[in-house]
């Protein structure tokens, strides 16, 4: 049976955090039936995909029909770099890993940038605009990291620093960046999984490069500002959405304090 669209809360009309929340939630809750289906490999993932974006680009249209939308599900309407408000979604992250039952790293993430927002606001300024609300769900686990209600990021409880990085293709220098920090490396799929690892204290950095689009860390990047933690591309400049090339191929977020000592590394290493 396909999951009927609930009716957002009523303060979604007006609140872009709520509704990134209830949105990333409702597609969330189709994903987990698509992995009822008995599908499998290819076929679970494309399913997966396209119930998704289909589900959030339908939400979106009726619940915000003004604004853009850029998914990396659907084809790449130029009208979003003239328009006010952009939806930046990847309606599964971890695709690989939702094919994997019973894994829980895998997501889907809603992001709203806005033209204006942010200008000369330091590491998070964007120029033209900057993200403003952004929700990441991640449904096996039952969880759903928003702006609206960011997470509180407990004090470490490791002695040692723990980088997040993927499963299937963490960059060749994490290695050689977890040496100088004495770090452990923890694997696992989805962006936004890595991404929220850090504030839910699994991990205490996600360091990636070697490929990356924006739809893969707008929301995790708004709910992880939200949280108060550090985030970056690789060469210490802000991370800019809603630009003409979408992609985005490093970043750095992490607990504020170990901003320095990981960004020095990298540079002194001469990784790309
Ligand atoms: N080198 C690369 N080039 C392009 N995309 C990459 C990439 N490395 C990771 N990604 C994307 O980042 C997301 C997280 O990947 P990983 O789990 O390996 O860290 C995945 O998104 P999707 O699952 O939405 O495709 C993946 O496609
Ligand atoms: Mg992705």
């Amino acid at each position: 049976m396909t999951h009927e669209p609930s009716q957002p809360p009523a303060s979604a009309a007006t609140d872009d955090h709520v509704l990134a929340a209830w949105l990333a939630e409702e597609a969330g809750r189709r994903l987990l039936e698509v992995r009822e289906e008995g599908l499998v490999d290819r076929e679970l993932k494309d399913a997966g995909d396209a119930a998704a974006h289909e589900l959030l680009v339908a939400l979106l249209a009726e619940h915000r029909p003004h604004d853009a939308v850029l998914s990396e599900e659907g084809k790449d309407d130029k009208v979003r770099l003239t328009s006010q408000r952009v939806w930046i979604i990847d309606p599964l992250d971890g695709t690989r890993e939702f094919s994997e039952p019973p894994r829980e790293d895998w997501a889907v993430h809603v992001a709203l940038w806005e033209r204006g927002a942010g200008a000369g606001a330091g590491a998070g300024a964007g120029g033209e605009g900057d993200l403003v609300a952004g929700a990441v769900a991640q449904p096996a686990l039952g969880e759903t990291f928003t702006t609206g209600a960011p997470p509180v990021v407990p004090l470490s409880t490791s002695e040692s620093v723990r980088i997040a990085v993927s499963r299937s293709r963490p960059p060749q220098f994490v290695h050689g960046l977890a040496r100088e920090l004495d770090a452990q490396l923890v694997a696992m799929g989805s962006a936004g999984v890595k991404v929220l690892s850090v504030a839910r204290d699994v991990t205490d950095a996600y360091v990636h490069a070697g490929g990356q689009y924006e739809w893969d860390s707008a929301a995790p990047v708004a709910v992880a500002r939200a949280a108060g933690l550090f985030t970056s591309r690789i060469d210490g400049t802000p991370l800019r959405y809603n630009q003409d090339d979408v992609y985005l191929p490093d970043l750095v977020v992490c607990r504020p304090e170990l901003a320095d000592r990981i960004l020095a590394w990298i540079s002194d290493n001469d990784v790309r």
